[in-house]
């Protein structure tokens, strides 16, 4: 079968690039969670040591994510209160997508409760973080190369736009099938929002417990941490039906940056802050965690309303909730909102995600850069994508598009970027 796509723009740095990342992310994942752990935790220098194969094969670890996935799985085929439609797709057919995630959340909140009381000892978690990093690692390798193997067998209409180089390592890495199913059970939808997001919130949990155990009882700045990232999950899963619009859902193929992305990166490097707190106690008073509570409120109203005005609009333009807000028309038939968040920079919801990224790494202080791994990453990450989004918009609304950036000159930060 000829290669889709092959005259496609390549992303990422082409194969180079894609097989740098291949060994990069993983790599820098294992160098976050080895740096959090020794005393001077210090982001830019070597890892403290190369740990030995023992230390990060577990075949108990390699169990346990199984069993999680699982368990996710399993929560993931339970009947759905909604079962959405995603957008239509190059055939013009649409998949169905369950919208249960907010339920997986409560279940396994109840499940792993019911555990703890039985005597889980989840405080343990933290000790294996290590090895159940490697195995998530494993998995997403294994996994990416079935998904390759599957994607050769299936029709060009299944492919994704990009991710069909011919290149076997730009292709494994950015992932050939756009869609990947087996029946109704949708590979890239489950990935991106259960085993991963839910599993970091888990992980944060046994770090403010073991931080129980070791000092009596958690720290503030371990309570704030939690908190807020909770919120953040509890609001993905929540608006579960958004992410049918992202470019991963609609663009990417799945390959192994989203599945590797997916199932350990999100849940071992965006658990960085708890991590460190629990081997570096910061002090935190009131006064400053009140301050802290409400950039995270900031961010989080900006990140919302900006979603939710969006989503609102492409749902049903004529909602009374978006109805009087300035619009362009394109010539695709759809309107681009020029009033309101989406007036005020092209890309509001990733001021406010970055917002809420910075009061993520506060509570722990201004002694280290490593916790604020993550606001650096993110950063790099979302103008990264704004630019991905800008190629893909200018595509598909062409002169709209120019006519849009001359309207709202600036992309995430007003008057700054
Ligand atoms: N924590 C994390 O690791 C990550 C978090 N995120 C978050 O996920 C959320 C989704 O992000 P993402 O998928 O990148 O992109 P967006 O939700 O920003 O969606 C971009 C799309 O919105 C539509 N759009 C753009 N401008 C307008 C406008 N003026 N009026 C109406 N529609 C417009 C276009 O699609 P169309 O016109 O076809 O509808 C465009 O392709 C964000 O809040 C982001 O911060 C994202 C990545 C990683
Ligand atoms: C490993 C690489 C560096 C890149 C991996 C990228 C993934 C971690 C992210 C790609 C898009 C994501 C989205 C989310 C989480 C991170 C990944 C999977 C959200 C689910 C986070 C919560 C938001 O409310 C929605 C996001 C959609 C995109």
């Amino acid at each position: 079968m000829a290669p889709q796509g092959s005259r496609a723009e390549l992303e990422f740095g082409g194969p180079l690039g894609a097989a740098a990342l291949l060994l990069l992310l993983p790599a820098t994942m294992f160098h976050l969670l080895l740096v959090a752990r020794s005393g001077p935790a210090r982001l830019l220098g070597p890892p403290p040591y190369l740990p030995e194969l023992e230390e990060l094969w577990s075949p108990w670890a390699l169990l346990l994510c199984l069993t999680w996935l699982g368990l996710q799985a399993a929560l993931y085929l339970l009947p759905a209160r909604k079962v959405a439609e995603g957008q239509e797709l190059k055939d013009k057919s649409r998949l169905s997508y369950p919208i249960n995630g907010f339920q997986a959340l409560v279940l396994t909140a109840l499940l792993v409760g019911l555990g703890v009381l039985a005597g889980l000892p989840l405080s343990a978690l933290p000790e294996m973080l290590l090895p159940l990093a490697f195995a998530a690692t494993l998995i997403a390798f294994i996994f990416s190369l079935l998904l390759y193997l599957k994607a050769l067998v299936a029709p060009a209409s299944a492919l994704a736009p990009g991710g069909n180089s011919g290149n076997p390592i730009y292709d494994f890495f950015l992932g050939r099938e756009l869609n990947p199913r087996i029946c109704s059970f949708d590979f890239k939808y489950f990935c991106e929002l259960r085993p991963g997001l839910i599993g970091w919130v888990l992980i944060n949990l046994a770090l403010l417990m073991q931080e129980a155990e070791l000092r009596g009882s958690p720290s503030l700045a371990m309570w704030l941490v939690n908190g807020f990232q909770l919120l953040y999950v509890g609001d993905a899963l929540w608006h579960e039906e958004a992410v049918l619009t992202t470019m991963d859902i609609i663009h990417d193929g799945f390959g192994f940056m989203l599945a590797f992305g997916d199932l350990a990166w999100v849940p071992f490097t965006y658990s960085l802050q708890a991590q460190f707190l629990l081997y570096h106690p910061e002090p935190l008073g009131l006064p400053l965690a009140s301050v802290i509570c409400l950039i995270n409120a900031v961010g989080y109203y900006i990140f919302r309303g900006a979603n939710s005005q969006k989503n609102a609009f492409r749902k049903n333009p004529s909602d009374p909730r978006v109805a009087d807000l300035e619009t362009i028309s394109t010539a695709t038939g759809r309107r681009l909102l020029v009033s309101g968040w989406w007036g005020m920079v092209r890309h509001p919801n990733y001021l406010g995600d970055l917002i809420m990224a910075l009061a993520w790494s506060l509570p722990c202080g201004v002694s280290h850069l490593l916790p604020y791994f993550y606001l650096l990453y993110f950063t790099a990450l979302l103008v990264h994508r704004e630019a991905r989004d800008e190629q893909q918009c200018l595509r598909k609304y062409g002169l709209a598009w120019h006519a849009y950036c001359r309207r709202v000159p600036y992309r995430i930060v007003p008057y700054i970027y």
